[in-house]
């Protein structure tokens, strides 16, 4: 079902009862964080299972950024808990072999070269130097390894930035908006590996706002609007719930719409054409054709991801804007 799963207590911080390293997944209970009188994230329940990726969805100012920078350890919930492979993030002593991340925000010294911020997060992690030349391959920045990471463009930063997530082979990868900056072909990377961790085995937790990009690269939803979860539920199930299919009949004259009616469907025309729900392409052609009218075009036509998404946070964007087209732009 897709449904916000049932609130439920948190489970604390404790780190000290033997955690669950078999099952390396991120473990979300009642997390809230307000900022003065705003209530950023509002008591959000959800785990992040290994071997699928999740995407992590919801208009701007959902509180995706704060879920995801706390499930990190970078902000201190005012409520409720995170846990990563069953410890928080921060009681882990070796925080970057067990969670990587690629965080919107990146903080990385312009003088340095690729290769020597590597090595140096390697060499604090107890991360052994031969897996930083690994990792600069596995996101393709061999050439520029030496270049000063200043001098590096917007898809190269996201790349490097890929690069840190990686280092420590870690069990559980969170990126947060990891195609921002990149071009097609390395959108489609981004998605073949996000998949391919997947497929590993890994955890694989994803933020973005290219909806065609996430419907290609999720199996998995967590939906968030106003600090609270909308939905939680596979990506199928979610399309299915939240946008509906139709069959489109282009045709002439009236009479296949009342011969649709009288079957029972429900026959809406737009633009010359007419939008059937309520039977399947296959019983609208055999109708049809057992009358011997004939159609001009009869296609499934299925919902997006997109559309999906819009249904369901059209009362959860933050900044509504009167005008339609902002109103979508607020979605990016
Ligand atoms: N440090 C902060 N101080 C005050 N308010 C904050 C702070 N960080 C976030 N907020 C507010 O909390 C809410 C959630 O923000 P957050 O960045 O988590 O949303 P988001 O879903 O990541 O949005 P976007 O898609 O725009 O990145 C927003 O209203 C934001 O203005």
């Amino acid at each position: 079902m897709c449904r916000a799963p049932a609130r439920r207590e948190a489970s604390g911080h404790d780190s000290s009862d033997s955690p669950d390293r078999g099952a390396a997944m991120i473990d979300v209970a009642r997390l809230t964080k307000q900022y003065g009188a705003k209530t950023a994230v509002d008591g959000v329940s959800f785990t992040v299972a290994p071997g699928r990726v999740t995407g992590f969805l919801g208009p701007n100012g959902a509180g995706k950024s704060t879920t995801m920078r706390m499930v990190l350890g970078l902000d201190r919930p005012t409520a409720g808990s995170v846990t990563v492979n069953g410890r928080a993030y921060r009681d882990s002593p070796a925080p970057l072999r067990e969670v990587g991340a690629l965080l919107e925000a990146r903080a990385l010294h312009p003088g340095r070269s690729a290769r020597d911020h590597l090595r140096w997060l390697a060499a604090s992690n107890r991360i052994p130097v031969a897996r930083v030349d690994e990792v600069l391959g596995l996101v393709g920045l061999e050439a520029v390894a030496g270049t000063r990471v200043g001098k590096f463009s917007l898809g190269m930063g996201q790349r490097l930035g890929i690069a840190v997530a990686l280092l420590g082979d870690p069990p559980v990868v969170v990126l947060d908006e990891p195609v921002n900056g990149l071009d097609p072909e390395g959108i489609r990377w981004v998605r073949t590996l996000a998949r391919r961790l997947a497929a590993e085995g890994r955890t694989v937790f994803v933020s973005s706002h290219l909806m065609s990009e996430m419907a290609l690269t999720a199996d998995h939803l967590v939906v968030i609007g106003r600090g609270r979860i909308l939905a939680d539920c596979s990506m199928p199930d979610f399309i299915a719930e939240h946008a509906a299919s139709f069959v489109r009949v282009r045709t002439q004259g009236g009479q296949v719409a009342d011969v649709l009616r009288g079957a029972g469907a429900d026959v809406t025309p737009v633009d010359g054409e007419l939008h059937v729900q309520g039977l399947d392409a296959a019983a609208v052609g055999e109708l049809v054709g057992d009358k011997g009218l004939y159609l001009h075009e009869l296609t499934l036509v299925r919902s997006s991801l997109e559309d999906a998404f819009m249904t369901l946070t059209a009362s959860s964007v933050e900044y509504t804007a009167r005008d339609g087209a902002e109103l979508a732009g607020a979605t990016r």
